[in-house]
Parts: C-alpha cells; sequence; structure tokens
C-alpha cells in the first residue's frame, strides 16, 4: 500500500455527554436475514438492513450465486435464483461470510471460492470446512482449513448426521444451520466440544423459526428437518454491540446516553450491555426513546465471563482501564480468531494508555495506571477504533492509526461520536 496512513486524534471530553442516539441495523441479522432471503422460496423484503462493509459483501457474494438483491430506497429486495457457480466470492474481514456463505454454494452448481483480507487468511475455518465435508461436500482447502478455498457444489447436499468442533467460533454452527433445511436430509448438528457466543446461536436458531423452519434443540446441538424456507418481510434491529461505546461514553463522563428503539425480547449479545454497565456502576433504565444509560462518579472494574458476549469486550476492556480496581475478563480464547488477536492488541494498547495488563491464555487481568497521551493502531479492527474513541474522552492526546476500519459495521462512526459529543443531538423528554 502507498500514501499516507490516516490518523485520527480522537475528542477528549471532561464534562458529561448528553444524548439521544439512532443506530443503524444489526450487522448479525442483516447477514442471518440475506441468507435465509437467498435460500427462501419466495422474494422478500429487508427493511433497515446494514450498510456495511461486512452486510455489502454477504449481498456482493451472494448475487455471485445468482441470487437477486437490489436496492428499493433503505430497504433490500432479495429474490432467490438458481444458485450456480463458477463464483469467487470476496469475504473481506467478515466472519458472517466465511463461515455463512459456503454452505450457499455447496447448494450451488459449480464451483465456489472464497477468499479476502489477509487477514481473513488466518481466521480459523478447519472446523466449517470439516463439517461440510461430513454433509457429504466436496471442499478443497488444500489442508490449510482457512481461507482462500473452494467449494465444489453439486446443486445439492446429503446433510444428516453431523458433529462439528466450533470451539473457535459459533459461526460454524449458524453458518451448517442456516442452510440445512434445503440439504436432502437436513441436518442433525451435534457439538464435538463447547461453542462459545451462544446467544449468536439463539439468533440463528430463531431466524430460522420465523422462516417457517422446523429446528430443535438435541442432547448435544440441534436438528434441522428438510423442508422449504418460507419468504418474510423483516425489519431489522438496530446494532446493540455497536451502541456498546455510545453507552459507555455515559460512564466515562459521568453522563446520560439513550440508544432508541431498544428491543424488549432479542438475541443480540448486545442486550447483556444492560447487566454488565450496570455491574460497573451505571444506571440503566428504559424509557420512553429507549435504553438510558446514566454514568455515576465512578467507574466500577469488572470480573466476568464473556464467553457469550465476547463482540463486547473492546469497549468494555477499555472501560476496565478507567475503572477504580482491577478487572478480570475471562472465556474469550475465541478472541485471538477475531479480526486481530484482540487479546493481543487490547494488551498493547491499553498499556500504550497508562494501564497495567496481563494475559490470560482465555483473557485480560487490566489495571488503571496514570494515563498517557499514546498514538494506538485500529489492527484493521472496527471495534479497536470504537474502544480507541472511549480511552480518548478520559486520556488527553489519543489518536488512533487506520480509523477507516470502522467501515466494517459502521462507516460513520466518527460522525457519529462528534454527534454524540456535540450539543444534545435530541434534548430527551
Ligand atoms: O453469528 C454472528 O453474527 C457472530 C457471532 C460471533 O462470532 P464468534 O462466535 O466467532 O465470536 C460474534 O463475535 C460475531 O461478531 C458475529
Ligand atoms: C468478531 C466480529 O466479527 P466477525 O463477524 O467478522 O467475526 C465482530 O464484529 O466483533
Amino acid at each position: 500500500m502507498t500514501g499516507m496512513v490516516e490518523v485520527w486524534a480522537t475528542p477528549a471530553r471532561s464534562t458529561p455527554v448528553d444524548a439521544v442516539v439512532t443506530l443503524p441495523g444489526s450487522k448479525s441479522i442483516t447477514a442471518r436475514a440475506l441468507v435465509l432471503a437467498a435460500v427462501a422460496e419466495g422474494p422478500s423484503r429487508l427493511v433497515r438492513p446494514l450498510r456495511a462493509r461486512d452486510t455489502d459483501l454477504m449481498a456482493a457474494g451472494l448475487r455471485a450465486l445468482g441470487v437477486g438483491i437490489t436496492e428499493d430506497g433503505d430497504d433490500w429486495l432479495v429474490a432467490p435464483g438458481e444458485l450456480r457457480g463458477p463464483a469467487e466470492v470476496d469475504a473481506g474481514l467478515a466472519g458472517t461470510v466465511l463461515r455463512f456463505l459456503p454452505p450457499v454454494a455447496a447448494l450451488a452448481t459449480g464451483p465456489v471460492r472464497l477468499d479476502g483480507d489477509a487477514r481473513l487468511r488466518e481466521r480459523p475455518n478447519a472446523g466449517l470446512i470439516a463439517g461440510l465435508r461430513a454433509a457429504g461436500v466436496e471442499v478443497d482447502d488444500g489442508g490449510r482449513g482457512r481461507a482462500p478455498f473452494t467449494v465444489h457444489g453439486t446443486g445439492s447436499v446429503r446433510g444428516g448426521a453431523v458433529t462439528v468442533d466450533a470451539s473457535e467460533s459459533s459461526q460454524v454452527v449458524s453458518g451448517l444451520l442456516l442452510a440445512a433445511a434445503r440439504f436432502d436430509e437436513g441436518l442433525d448438528l451435534a457439538l464435538a466440544g463447547t461453542v462459545p457466543s451462544m446467544p449468536h446461536v439463539e439468533m440463528t436458531v430463531r431466524a430460522l423459526t420465523e422462516h417457517g423452519v422446523t429446528v430443535v434443540p438435541t442432547e448435544r446441538g440441534w436438528r434441522v428437518s428438510p423442508g422449504p424456507v418460507a419468504a418474510v418481510d423483516r425489519v431489522v434491529e438496530p446494532d446493540l454491540s455497536n451502541a456498546a461505546p455510545f453507552l459507555a461514553a455515559a460512564l466515562v463522563t459521568g453522563g446520560r446516553v439513550s440508544v432508541r428503539d431498544w428491543p424488549t425480547d432479542t438475541t443480540q449479545p448486545g442486550a447483556h450491555l444492560d447487566r454488565l454497565l450496570t455491574a460497573m456502576g451505571a444506571q440503566v433504565v428504559r424509557t420512553s426513546d429507549g435504553l438510558q444509560v446514566v454514568g455515576g462518579t465512578r467507574i466500577a472494574p469488572l470480573e466476568a465471563d464473556l464467553g457469550e458476549v465476547g463482540e463486547l469486550t473492546p469497549v468494555l476492556a477499555a472501560l476496565c482501564a478507567l475503572a477504580d480496581g482491577t478487572s478480570r475478563l475471562t472465556g474469550i480464547a475465541h478472541l485471538r480468531g477475531h479480526e486481530t488477536d484482540r487479546l493481543q492488541a487490547l494488551d498493547e494498547v491499553l498499556t500504550a494508555v497508562g494501564a497495567r495488563v496481563q494475559q490470560l491464555p482465555d483473557g485480560l487481568v487490566i489495571t488503571p495506571g496514570p494515563r498517557r497521551p499514546a498514538r494506538l493502531d485500529s489492527y484493521a479492527d472496527h471495534r479497536m477504533v470504537h474502544a480507541a474513541a472511549l480511552l480518548g474522552l478520559a486520556v488527553d492526546g489519543v489518536e488512533v492509526t487506520d480509523p477507516g476500519a470502522v467501515t466494517k459495521t459502521l462507516p460513520d462512526f466518527r460522525e457519529r461520536w462528534a454527534g454524540l459529543l456535540g450539543e444534545p443531538v435530541e434534548v430527551p423528554a
């Protein structure tokens, strides 16, 4: 790459923020909705889908397989077509594309090659590839267990009883379940070990049910019956994981932040922010605006197993570096296979701004220290930019290189962050 790498001087803030924030659609729900719409019986409409790099790549990948996806204002119209290769799929850095697209590709006729960013080639995928093979699909990965690889679709997939190792990513389970109703024998999926991010698996099961697919829990996994996938028009919930930095700003500044349209019944892991931010000293209430977080005079340290809500770790770890005691975050070994090795990246970033950090095999121990200015890297990781922005509220002189990493799920993050810090965007009632 040539040219200058962009550097963002993140704004500091010594007075309480007071804002009501509206956020775009959930990455995870948009991804599932696109895949299910693509394998459904008829056309459907997606209202308020997330438009960001990950979901645009999912749409592009499905289009490459023959699915019609067009825009109607802010909506997406999805028209299933005959799935066919040969095709090339660019997964970028998206775990959802890496793990949700190949089982759909297996239903196509012809080879489908999947590749992506340099870091995507390091993200673990042996579990999915082995699971596809056990379902009768030919996959050529050169023995790497990672991208790039080619799925040799024949137009149908046997399916049946399959055991998978999804300990490195829940997306292995979600990917197989999402396409499973279209397999000849459906899928009787058993887990070989533990699976992180269970709310995301529940999100998949719920989405399948909403599309009329029969999916039942079994002793060691889930069974999906073969059958049609109903076409469903759907409104996408706001992305609650992307709400994390905004709500956390209330704790850092002793202010008040509301996120609009907070769903009352959701499988998004961000729903756990309620309990986690309360544990860190915030007051969290539902108002007519949505979910409101009010920060206090201190940030309490956090002891938590974040295995179910790994996505929230970068922002919570940044809060821990600003707390008034030592925090211990565990259950998150799989974060080493995310956009970057997030445990290593957080160690580097929090240490740079003055905290003491100990890496555990499956987590981080974080002790705040005297704060100091630092130039931080984004590690091409959207959530590391969110974490840096949050640190920058309280630590003078924080800069982030390559802040454009936010395009992955929230392209206008910096504008929204400026809005949060400006005059109240909207005065709460
Ligand atoms: O299914 C999904 O939409 C996701 C599942 C989780 O993946 P892992 O289980 O790999 O952490 C999560 O971290 C990711 O951001 C989105
Ligand atoms: C882990 C994440 O993304 P991906 O879907 O690429 O795994 C994330 O968004 O925090």
